[in-house]
């Protein structure tokens, strides 16, 4: 099975667990999102659902209304039943890190407003530890504060922080749907690392407006598999 069908299965399986009539839904960002969005909105019309969705991104923002959901937002609906979101890689206890398509810091806020925080992803993603196969935590910085930040984070922990470029499709850093840069730690931890104590610190840094730890927040994670079964972990 492709890993794009690992991610399809993985995403529905979760949908038809969690979500029921009406919820004010968490709609995270990524590839594999795109495959959850997609089966809510089959239900939202078969099972005649009423949901709120509440975007993380622009991109969640666009999937909700191309796919004729209702579109919500914190203002109006702070408190979240179910939020349901990918991840570049998720650890024993569910510790995650995402970011990697820029996105982290409205899914950080929107997961700490869910009762429920749902990953979704496909097999690559299940790790023992962080960092054991995803190589790179992302961290959205102030973007006057991205040099004295990477000096900072390489003098405590090592490590390399190299800011996010566009590549060919910009010119310079990308920059996320808040104004602001990505700095990529290409950081090698390992089972014994610190990374809740780790991200506090970071956190504590002048013009880091979040990172892509997220430490504790999720309660259950699914994983496609490549014989085409679902791995569910829970905490
Ligand atoms: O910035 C992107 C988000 O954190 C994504 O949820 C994460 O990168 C996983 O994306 P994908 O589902 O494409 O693997």
């Amino acid at each position: 099975m492709s890993l794009e069908m690992a991610k399809k299965i993985a995403a529905y399986k979760a949908v038809d667990d969690h979500i029921t009539d009406n919820l004010v839904v968490g709609i995270g960002s990524g590839s594999t999102i795109v495959y959850g969005v997609q089966r809510l909105a089959e239900r939202v019309i078969s099972e005649n659902l009423n949901l709120i969705c509440i975007p993380t991104s622009f991109q969640a923002k666009q999937l909700i209304l191309d796919n004729g959901l209702i579109l919500g937002e914190l203002d109006r609906n702070p408190t979240i039943d179910v939020a349901i979101d990918g991840a570049d890689e998720c650890d024993v206890e569910l510790n995650c890190i995402k970011g990697g398509g820029g996105c982290l810091l409205q899914e950080k806020i929107v997961a700490s407003c869910a009762k429920t925080l749902i990953i979704v992803a496909d097999h690559t993603k299940n790790s023992e530890y962080l960092t054991e196969k995803y190589k790179k935590i992302p961290i959205e910085v102030t973007p006057i504060a991205y040099i004295p930040i990477k000096n900072r984070i390489e003098s405590l922990f090592g490590g390399d922080l190299k800011l996010r470029m566009g590549g060919s499709a910009k010119a310079g850093p990308i920059v996320t749907d808040n104004g602001n840069f990505i700095l990529d730690w290409f950081f090698d931890g390992s089972p014994t690392t610190d990374f809740d104590g780790i991200n506090r610190e970071i956190m504590m840094i002048p013009g880091v407006v979040d990172t892509g730890l997220f430490i504790g927040m999720a309660k259950k994670a699914y994983f496609g598999m490549p014989d085409g079964s679902v791995i569910e972990k829970e905490i």
